[in-house]
């Protein structure tokens, strides 16, 4: 019985860690989550995952610190590290919402967990680096606008002892660690995968109930590359510690697979049938329709999965190479249109406008998982040009071998930083953060 007033959120600032949200998402539906799906996101987040991120999430809600009480935002700009801590905590503003459950967009759900919702504020389960504080990946919270101002008081007040979200959640929400152990969370509905290995007997014992995995730490699933026949992460350079975190990073990789990059390819379809004529963009699996099924999860898989299909038929698509133009401003890579391993490249989308799916759609479990069959075409590296406005930050590389998400570093010109500090839309973490500019004024001083 869904509950409308319930939801689970997460929240993405930008492309790359869309991806993370997408995954989680999908794994969510997956496991028939009843509540409702929100992501937040900031303005750095392209329209092209806006729209993606729209067919697997009830609500796509764009939060802007510059939304914040001034005096909020004038504390942020001199505390610029702050910044995506300070986002996580817009999700107090949900009050649409009785109760949610918050998790990192580094996250991955292995089977239903609904009952989360019986918890109240504030339930988190143990930090494996400082068990006395709760890891903020995975909390139960009560949107408020009131905890939400005492929150963002406390963090202009008193900082964050860790410079982001977990340091001041553990600091305003003290006593969690000794007032009511219901309030902990068991581990098993956060298990940080990069630790499963250090109390070994406790992982072979308990190992077959964890619910929700956290990738924490600073090298993520997207990090890795994935060998789609093989259906592990490529090992070489990685420093990959141990099994059972191969093992998690390979499901999150098949769920990336399997009910992530269907979605660029549905989005390509429903373009199609705005436009006919101009069909294929890039990367366009042409050569052989996809096939909706019903795909088992793997035997490392520690527990029972299911994984949702929908009954809609796959739209046949045939091969025109020749009509490879579906966003002529942008340039296709020789070979890519055919490989029929390559998603449509998100670039190829920017004029992606505000499409969604209806909540009843996703009811369903989401989009079918799609059997992409290899082909004998070398890998190809699916790039484009996207227009600058929408500067997309990612480059999915696709080939037979090999699937990667790389992180793009794209220059803008002079003109497009000023019309994008014009719209708003600043880099206080990154670029346009104060010491940088700082340093800008010392390079023209000397
Ligand atoms: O550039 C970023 C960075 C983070 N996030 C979001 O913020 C979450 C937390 O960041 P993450 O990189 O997942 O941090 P962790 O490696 O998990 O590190 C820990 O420390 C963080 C900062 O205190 C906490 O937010 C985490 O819950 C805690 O597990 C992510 O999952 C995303 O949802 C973004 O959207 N964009
Ligand atoms: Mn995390």
């Amino acid at each position: 019985m869904p509950v409308s007033d319930q939801a689970f959120v997460t929240l993405a600032t930008n492309d790359v860690y869309c991806q993370g949200a997408l995954v989680l998402g999908q794994s969510l539906r997956n496991q028939r989550a009843t509540r409702k799906l929100v992501v937040l996101i900031t303005p750095q987040v392209s329209s092209l995952l806006r729209v993606i991120l729209s067919k697997v999430f009830d609500e796509v809600i764009e939060v802007n610190l510059i939304d914040s009480a001034d005096y909020i935002h004038l504390a942020f700009l001199k505390r610029p590290e702050l910044g995506v801590t300070l986002t996580k905590l817009h999700c107090w503003t949900l009050t649409h919402y009785s109760k949610c459950v918050f998790l990192d967009a580094d996250t991955l759900v292995l089977s239903n967990i609904d009952e989360l919702f019986d918890r109240t504020e504030f339930s988190a389960a143990p930090d494996p680096g400082w068990p006395d504080c709760f890891n903020s990946g995975v909390f139960v919270f009560q949107p408020s606008l009131e905890t939400h101002g005492l929150l963002l008081q406390h963090a202009t007040d008193h900082g964050s002892f860790d410079g982001a979200d977990q340091g001041l959640l553990n600091s305003f929400f003290s006593s969690w660690s000794t007032a009511d152990i219901h309030k902990h969370l068991p581990f098993i509905y956060n298990l940080s995968s990069n630790t499963a290995y250090t109390y070994s007997p406790a992982f072979k014992r308990f190992g077959s109930s964890v619910k929700v995995v956290h990738f924490l730490g600073p090298s993520k699933p997207w990090n890795y590359k994935y060998n789609p026949q093989t259906g592990s992460v490529l090992e070489e350079g990685t420093g990959l510690a141990n099994q059972n975190q191969t093992s998690f990073l390979n499901l999150w990789w098949k769920t990336y697979q399997h009910s992530v990059l269907p979605l660029y390819s549905s989005f390509q379809n429903e373009e199609e049938r705005v436009s006919p004529g101009h069909s294929a963009g890039i990367g366009e699996p042409c050569t052989k329709p996809a096939v909706g099924s019903s795909q088992p999860w793997p035997a490392e898989d520690p527990s029972e999965q299911t994984v949702v299909t929908d009954d809609t038929p796959p739209s046949p698509k045939g091969c025109h190479p020749e009509d490879t133009i579906g966003w002529p401003e942008l340039e296709t890579s020789a070979g890519a249109r055919c490989d029929p391993l390559s998603p449509p490249s998100p670039q190829c989308a920017d004029s992606s406008g505000t499409q969604t799916t209806s909540p009843a759609d996703k009811a369903e479990g989401g989009p079918s998982v799609e059997i992409l069959e290899p082909s004998q075409e070398p890998p190809v590296d699916v790039t484009g040009d996207p227009s600058p406005q929408d500067a997309l930050e990612v480059d999915l590389a696709m080939s037979v071998f090999e699937i990667s998400i790389e992180e793009k570093v794209k220059e803008l010109s002079p003109e497009e930083e000023r019309r994008k500090w014009e719209e708003g839309r600043i880099d206080y973490m990154g670029k346009d953060a104060f010491a940088r500019i700082q340093e800008k004024l010392d390079r023209f001083l000397q």
